[in-house]
């Protein structure tokens, strides 16, 4: 079983995402051993370590023994130590060596044999690493003859120093948010190299409880399924029910507390640890309990993805508010025209938004969390943009791989000829992403053409829906028409709710603003 396959089923037969750590300070061991020897100091250390295993090891879904604290006992038996620290921990709870390394890709496999190896090396499952010097430095920890390790990356540290670098901007996200999004696309590129092709990630992400807010950017960066270690409960003061809020994936797991000297340093480690394994129990179930409220608000709750694509819209000008006469006649007190997303920075978020409406769907994704499509089709023309907007950021936010297709309007008689171009659809399932459905006769037209070369059409994704009747003798929205036409679900970042949620929940416009959505709401919407 691979290092993170190794922290799931542990965590979830222990049902505990506490992580113990091993750092023999050396103001926690007796002076006089301290002074007497390298073997006396060792022996200590052994000691003090051994006292925590035997204590937490029904609590803890792994150790973290620090590497630091080992060397620091002597050049001769220092590493020794160590080693057998690890070897005393019980063969089914996997060891997370915290020795922060990062180096070339030489210097850094000779580290990594010297973390892993059973017979001379210290024999750890995993290891925490420094991404600074990229991936390079990174694989030799988790591909090859170590396929099966994995490693967190450093991504925004617990310490105070940490916004000194990681919190800086570069010019559409924090260096942190880059790191945690690179940690997603370097996990998903080493497992596609496997031959075993196995999707569990081979990286997570270290980053501080003491930061709760950059733990919910890293982890709106990285996706649900990377693990999160997040360190600086106890001692470091951070915020455990913050931290979980802000941490936790959509399952209420993928993230490990790790707690050293809080721990060790109290008078009964078991209970110690006992209490933090329910205390962080308590703080998932009400996170949970929290999300599940929120989702059960039928319609109108609003995702933080969803709040913040309608602050990019606004801030880009897609969307607007005031008065504005449709097609249709009606005089909307908004507009949404997706034309307008017309930067990188707009575009990049664009694709994100689509993503993380996608992955949020229950139609588009199965119960093991696989999409339920192999192709996304961008229709001519502006679906063909968002379409490999969408087919990146699924890949790069949430480590989904998929084709990307579009056609030509008018179809070419020399080169590859045709107006279908891209990912092969025959016999394929395809999403089909397109800006908002008016009458849907685009998106009709995308099915009919999907069903002719054999493709499955199995729905639609797109920006805003505006969730209002077709007229008021048609009680259906134009969506919901193509819904039950086409017979496949059409998913949405946004519909009408959420824009009166967020005009509720934002002290930025006009109580008259909110006023005319609610009611032009209560007479056209659906
Ligand atoms: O951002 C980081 C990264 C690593 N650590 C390490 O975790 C433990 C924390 O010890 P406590 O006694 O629970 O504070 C320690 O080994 C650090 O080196 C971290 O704290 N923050």
């Amino acid at each position: 079983m691979s290092f993170f396959d190794q922290i799931q089923s542990r965590s979830e037969s222990i049902n505990s995402l506490l992580c113990v750590g091993l750092d023999p300070h050396q103001k926690e061991l007796p002076a006089d051993q301290w002074s007497a020897s390298e073997e006396s100091r060792c022996e200590a250390a052994y000691q003090f370590c051994k006292r925590i295993i035997d204590a937490t090891a029904e609590h803890t879904v792994c150790y973290k023994p620090n590497a630091a604290f080992f060397e620091a006992l002597g050049t001769k038996l220092g590493n020794v130590t160590l080693r057998r620290v690890i070897d005393a921990i019980p063969n089914d709870i996997p060891v997370l060596l915290d020795v922060k390394r990062g180096d070339i890709g030489s210097t850094a496999a000779a580290y990594a044999e010297a973390c892993y190896e059973e017979k001379d090396g210290l024999n750890a499952g995993g290891v925490t690493l420094s991404p600074l010097m990229g991936w390079d430095s990174v694989s030799p920890f988790i591909t090859g003859k170590y396929a099966d390790k994995g490693a967190f990356v450093l991504c925004k540290t617990s310490n105070p120093g940490s916004n000194d670098i990681l919190a800086l901007n570069l010019q559409q996200q924090t260096v942190f948010e880059k790191i945690a999004g690179l940690a997603n696309e370097w996990s998903s590129s080493a497992a596609s190299d496997s031959p075993t092709s196995s999707t569990t990630p081979r990286l997570g992400l270290v980053v501080g409880a003491t930061d709760p807010s950059a733990l919910s950017k890293a982890r709106k960066a990285a996706g649900s399924k990377l693990w999160i270690l997040a360190p600086g409960v106890g001692a470091q003061g951070g915020d455990l029910d913050a931290a979980c809020r802000a941490g936790l994936n959509d399952e209420g797991t993928g993230m490990l507390i790790p707690v050293s000297r809080g721990i060790s340093r109290a008078t009964d480690p078991a209970a110690e640890a006992m209490k933090l394994k329910e205390g962080i129990n308590a703080a998932r179930k009400a996170v949970l309990d929290e999300r599940g409220e929120k989702r059960d608000q039928p319609g109108d709750s609003i995702a933080p993805y969803q709040k913040e694509f309608l602050e990019f819209s606004l801030k880009e000008g897609v969307l607007k508010f005031g008065s504005f006469v449709l097609k249709s006649g009606r005089t909307s007190p908004y507009f949404f025209n997706a034309g307008l997303f017309s930067s990188g920075s707009a575009l990049h978020k664009l694709g994100k938004a689509y993503a993380a409406a996608i992955m949020s769907s229950k139609e588009l994704v199965d119960k093991d969390g696989k999409v339920t499509f192999d192709v996304v089709f961008g229709p001519a023309y502006k679906g063909i943009s968002l379409g490999a907007l969408v087919c990146s950021a699924l890949y790069s936010d949430f480590g989904v791989e998929t084709g990307f297709a579009y056609n030509r309007k008018e179809a070419k008689d020399h080169g590859e000829g045709g107006i279908l171009v891209g990912s092969s659809m025959a016999n394929k399932r395809v999403l089909v992403v397109d800006d908002v459905i008016t009458a849907g006769t685009a998106i009709r037209e995308s099915h009919t053409l999907l069903q002719k070369i054999e493709a499955t059409p199995v729905g639609v994704a797109i920006a805003l829906d505006r969730a209002e009747k077709r007229s008021l003798e048609d009680p259906l929205s134009a969506v919901q028409a193509v819904a039950r036409d086409l017979e496949i679900p059409v998913v949405s970042i946004v519909a009408l709710p959420q824009l009166q949620e967020y005009l509720k929940l934002s002290s930025e416009y006009d109580e008259d603003v909110l006023k005319l959505v609610t009611e032009y709401r209560s007479q056209y919407g659906v």
